[in-house]
């Protein structure tokens, strides 16, 4: 794709971001130097931007704003009166009756073994809301020394890769073990086993940690120069909104919302709609309280796992069992692909009823650490 001759590159518009912060009724008291840095022309006083009745159309009428309100849903505890007073529950009846149609992966455990026996077993995690519970600030997103044990000891067994939407060095220093492989920016930045021969051009082969030969692959190399831009873009509009975050994702940018006040969402949707206009080769997606700016090549979750298989040399293997545990929209398409080309299946994590590709479910992070030893537990006896 030629980036080049469909757009013209900018650094930190001021055009861009002027526009952007009049069209959402931004004080003109601020205004924007062509490289990013803001300039308080009438003192900093009143640089939050102020809504404007009528002008955050776009966001209103394209669904945006549903999609903000419905994502990362949580379960709502329900109250019964059981005559001594009123007893809360953890999981609802609607999360019940949805488990008919995703059963919990631990209650399903010994159907899963028997379908697994004598096939070989990949481990494809997601990190956030997987791993690690959801948290208000994403850079304290830690994984619990026990489940770090567990996706070490779960490496020794089965090959077993790490896919999110973090930079892959962030998720890399946040899980710690080594011996997995990585894949950042939704699966735009993979380090995987090396290829024997390789059909896609753009992959390095490199030595990675211990001396080991890896493969590089970026399929979105060409768009780093494009999400630096947007990156600074998104930052300097959004400064002034209060708990607005911008998380460089390398291959692509987060914009959380999470601890926004709601009626400031539309105001967060609008900037980045704005700005995209102008990126006709950058999308947006949605994520838990947050909205992912991505290239728009055919690249996702999915295509990163089928990538991984291909890497060991198990796609064509009749044999492979793939699971894919994860919690997000954006696992939606690993979710797809397993089943569609029968290699695996894959298991939401979700304490709300929720849409999804997945066969099974799991509630939380905890169970899915309940699951992964259960799975080491079953491989190491049944190699006795
Ligand atoms: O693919 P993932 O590993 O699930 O990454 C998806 C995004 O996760 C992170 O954001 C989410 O988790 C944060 C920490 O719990 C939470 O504060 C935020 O609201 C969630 O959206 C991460 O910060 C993003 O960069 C990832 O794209």
């Amino acid at each position: 794709m030629d980036l080049k001759t469909n757009h013209t590159h900018r650094l930190a518009d001021a055009a861009t971001i002027t526009r952007t912060r009049s069209r959402l009724g931004t004080p003109s008291s601020l205004s924007c130097s062509p490289t990013g840095a803001t300039t308080f022309l009438h003192g900093p006083s009143l640089a939050i931007p102020r809504k404007k009745t009528g002008i955050l159309d776009d966001v209103r009428s394209n669904g945006c704003l549903d999609a903000m309100r419905s994502s990362s849903p949580t379960n709502k505890k329900i109250s019964m009166d059981i005559g001594h007073g009123v007893a809360f529950f953890d999981v609802d009846a609607a999360y019940l009756t949805w488990q008919l149609e995703f059963p919990s992966a631990l209650a399903s455990f010994e159907q899963i073994t028997n379908f697994a026996k004598g096939k070989k077993i990949v481990l494809f995690l997601d990190y956030d809301g997987t791993l690690s519970p959801i948290v208000d600030n994403p850079d304290h997103a830690f994984m619990s020394e026990s489940m770090r044990a567990t996706v070490k000891s779960m490496a020794k067994y089965f090959p077993t890769a790490i896919i999110s939407g973090r930079c892959r060095e962030k998720v890399h220093e946040f899980v710690g073990v080594t011996d997995l492989y990585y894949a950042g920016s939704h699966g735009m930045d993979i380090i995987g086993p090396p290829r024997q021969s390789d059909k896609h051009p753009t992959c390095i082969r490199s030595t990675y940690n211990k001396g080991n030969e890896v493969n590089l692959y970026q399929p979105a190399a060409e768009f780093l120069p494009m999400i630096d831009e947007v990156l600074s873009l998104l930052i300097e509009c959004t400064k002034d909104i209060k708990g607005a975050k911008v998380e460089n994702n390398k291959f692509c940018v987060s914009v959380h919302y999470r601890n926004v006040d709601e009626e400031n969402w539309d105001m967060v949707a609008q900037i980045v709609y704005d700005i995209l206009k102008d990126y006709p080769h950058l999308r947006l997606t949605h994520g838990r309280k947050v909205l992912e700016v991505r290239p728009v090549i055919d690249w996702d979750k999915g295509k990163a796992v089928t990538y991984l298989l291909e890497s060991l040399g198990l796609n064509e293997d009749n044999d492979v069992l793939a699971i894919y545990i994860g919690d997000d929209q954006t696992d939606e398409d690993a979710f797809k692909v397993l089943s569609e080309f029968n290699k695996g299946f894959g298991i939401l994590v979700s304490s709300a009823p929720k849409e999804s590709n997945a066969i099974y479910s799991l509630c939380d992070p905890s169970e899915v650490m309940e699951f992964l030893k259960s799975l080491v537990v079953w491989k190491s006896i049944s190699l006795v």
